[in-house]
């Protein structure tokens, strides 16, 4: 074949791929559409069916009007404002809280500091029992007892870090409403794993203590979201065994198809959803060429560092692999930045310690002497 012909073939080749990618495309985007009319009307025919009313083609949950006013407006308020420190809502968050504080299920999808937290973490506050979050990271758990327990509202967590003596206290709270525990942290695993956790957990819903259920990073139950998580499966039993208790499903990633999967699989089918946009205009992206050369690479990240960062703020630095971590975390100190690694192979000692400096240095950096740079990877084990 001349070599004309095989460009020529090429091009064809690359514009039918092309061709291809675009009929993809638009019948994924189809498919979204389908599966979300196709809860909606499932949502529907449900209502229906609990009312004995006609069915109309309305959207559940599209009609309500969630901003108030409501009888614990002024509570809200305050508990916003004096314990959160938190002086007006942002987009969404006063109608979540008030869709919870009703008693729905909700589907919050909002960007990644959007501020989900205090979506249910308010609610969990104002109402009376104690409020179950699952979560899926040990240190994202860690990072938020500590917010909480900072602010002075009782939150605990129950991992494999534990101690016995703050397992048995919690254990006595949900078994029998002693002590005083407001927000309690668990891994998936948790739900999934331990019986004793789960017949403590039903003795507390027996008793009307269970508030509210939160499940944060929701998306891992979905095998279509990034991030699947097949503990998170588990989490159906959830809505089944405690039907009656309001149940928050937060992400900041979800497709019309993840949504809807996770409608499903939570069995929230009457949920409100409350969708805010994942754009997030303060974050600045920046692609530079890499050199081929190990070391220059290095060298040319603590410049960026050095110069863009001088006051040795705190970050990240995101690597592919545990050992290319441990590397560049080292390289990094070498050039005398105060950097740690971070990754699932560390003993949960070792990472609570690298976790620590970073969110001291995260809440209050003025505090530190130096900043951390954590040469992480983050993973959901
Ligand atoms: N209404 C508000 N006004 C000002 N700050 C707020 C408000 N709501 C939340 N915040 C703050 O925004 C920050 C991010 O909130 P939060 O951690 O809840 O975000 P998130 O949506 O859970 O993010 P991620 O997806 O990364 O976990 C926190 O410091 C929180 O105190």
């Amino acid at each position: 074949m001349e070599s004309n012909d095989v460009l020529e073939e090429l091009l064809i080749v690359e514009a039918e791929i092309q061709d291809v990618e675009d009929q993809i495309r638009a019948l994924i985007e189809r498919q979204d559409k389908l599966y979300e009319r196709k809860s909606e009307l499932k949502a529907i025919l449900e209502a229906c069916e609990e009312s004995g009313k006609q069915v109309n083609s309305g959207a559940p949950g599209t009609v309500e009007d969630w901003s108030g006013p409501f009888e614990w407006d002024s509570e809200a308020d305050d508990v916003r404002l004096n314990i959160f420190g938190i002086s007006s809502y942002r987009l969404n968050q006063r109608e979540i809280v008030n869709a919870v504080m009703s008693g729905r299920d909700v589907l919050v999808i909002m960007a990644a500091g959007g501020g989900k937290s205090l979506c249910y973490q308010l609610p969990a506050v104002l109402r009376d029992g104690i409020a179950l979050v699952v979560s899926p990271l040990i240190s994202l758990i860690q990072d938020q007892v500590m917010g909480l327990t900072a602010l002075g509202i009782p939150a605990y967590m129950l991992t494999s870090t534990t101690s016995k003596e703050d397992e048995k206290f919690i254990y006595r709270a949900l078994e029998k409403g002693e002590g005083d525990l407001k927000i309690l942290y668990v891994t998936p695993e948790k739900i999934s794993k331990s019986k004793r956790f789960m017949s403590k957990l039903e003795k507390c819903h027996h008793a009307g203590r269970l508030s509210l259920i939160s499940i944060d990073e929701a998306h891992c139950c979905s095998q279509w979201g990034h991030d699947f998580r097949p503990d998170y499966k588990n989490l159906s039993i959830l809505k089944t065994q405690f039907p009656n208790v309001p149940l928050v499903a937060l992400t900041a990633t979800a497709t019309q198809r993840v949504q809807n999967d996770l409608i499903e699989m939570l069995h929230i089918p009457r949920c409100v959803k409350f969708v805010s946009t994942v754009n997030r205009p303060n974050l600045f992206y920046m692609v530079k060429e890499k050199s081929s050369v190990g070391k220059v690479v290095i060298d040319e990240i603590a410049e960026f560092i050095q110069v863009s960062y001088p006051n040795k703020e705190s970050g990240i630095v995101y690597c592919f692999s545990r050992k290319e971590c441990e590397q560049v975390a080292k390289e990094l100190r070498e050039r005398g930045i105060s950097s740690d690694h971070y990754h699932a192979d560390m003993d949960v000692h070792a990472r609570e310690k690298v976790h620590m400096r970073s969110c001291l240095a995260v809440l209050n950096p003025l505090s530190l002497e130096s900043g951390v740079i954590l040469a992480g990877v983050l993973e959901t084990k």
